[in-house]
């Protein structure tokens, strides 16, 4: 069954808009939680745009009593401050994202022709924290199959990757059935090569209620972190009714997949 992890980024988006602390990350978290949700994913930026440093010990605090529910946290390993989050929190699982401080949003995957031995020892530190480690990626099946070549599969914890799916997102919202179907097709065959490099797979950005059915007739794919539309959605149906409008969708979706299998 794929988990669904909720990406409280946009909570504290209009959170920040006001000084008086409303809505509250962690009361958004712990509604999630209820809801039905597998785990919590938060991007603290450097700018704290939404997602503040003490929002992430926040809401690991509020973990505390959810030894169950996954804590997932994306960021560039590079930008100062990042890892120190990550060595004081231990989260279940640390998704590397190689954005640029002043980026819009995130918008393209790892380049580990270039960037792969950089990130080896932050990986291997990482791992040796007890998390899982989740490499941003675009659905390239050469960058892709360069990761187990960096000697990080053997390490204590499992490797995964997600799969960056903005330009799958924009084809079914309006691109042609054939964009959709070429692009469909390309995270297929890059889930394949992932699974046969025995990669875990996520999948992650502009997912929703919409695209979500087809994307997940892919197989295999262990985790979909989802925040902007699942936001939108909840302005209008109340965040509990998204989530599990979401779960939903998932577990409908599954079933599909299970056939596919
Ligand atoms: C890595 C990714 O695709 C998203 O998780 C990212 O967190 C979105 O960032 P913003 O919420 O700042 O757009
Ligand atoms: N990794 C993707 C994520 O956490 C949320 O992305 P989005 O749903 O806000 O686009």
């Amino acid at each position: 069954m794929t988990a669904l992890s909720v990406n409280l980024n946009k909570i504290a988006l209009i959170r920040n808009s006001r000084t008086i602390g409303i809505p509250s990350v962690v009361k958004a978290g712990a509604t999630c939680i209820e809801a039905g949700a597998y785990g919590l994913t938060v991007h603290p930026r450097p700018d704290e745009r939404h997602i503040r440093r003490h929002d992430v010990y926040d809401l690991a605090e509020l973990l505390k009593d959810h030894p169950t529910i996954e804590f997932n946290i994306e960021g560039n390993p590079l930008e100062a401050g990042f890892m120190e989050i990550v060595r004081d929190v231990k989260p279940n699982q640390v998704t590397l994202v190689p954005d640029d401080p002043n980026q819009f949003t995130s918008d393209h995957g790892w380049d580990i022709a270039k960037h792969g031995d950089t990130l080896v020892p932050i990986i291997k530190d990482i791992q040796d924290l007890g998390a899982r480690v989740s490499l941003f990626m675009d659905p390239d099946p050469e960058q892709i199959r360069l990761i187990p070549t960096l000697g990080v599969m053997e390490g204590p914890t499992e490797m995964r990757i997600e799969l960056y799916t903005e330009p799958y997102a924009t084809a079914s919202r309006e691109g042609t059935q054939d964009e959709l179907e070429t692009q469909h097709t390309s995270y297929a065959v890059a889930a394949k090569v992932a699974k046969d490099c025995g990669l875990g797979i996520n999948a992650g950005h502009d997912l929703n209620l919409e695209n979500l059915p087809q994307f997940l007739r892919i197989p295999n794919i262990l985790e979909v972190s989802i925040g902007h539309a699942l936001t939108a959605d909840a302005l209008m149906m109340g965040l509990g009714p998204a989530v599990k409008a979401y779960l939903e969708v998932i577990s409908q979706a599954n079933g599909i997949s299970k056939v596919n299998q």
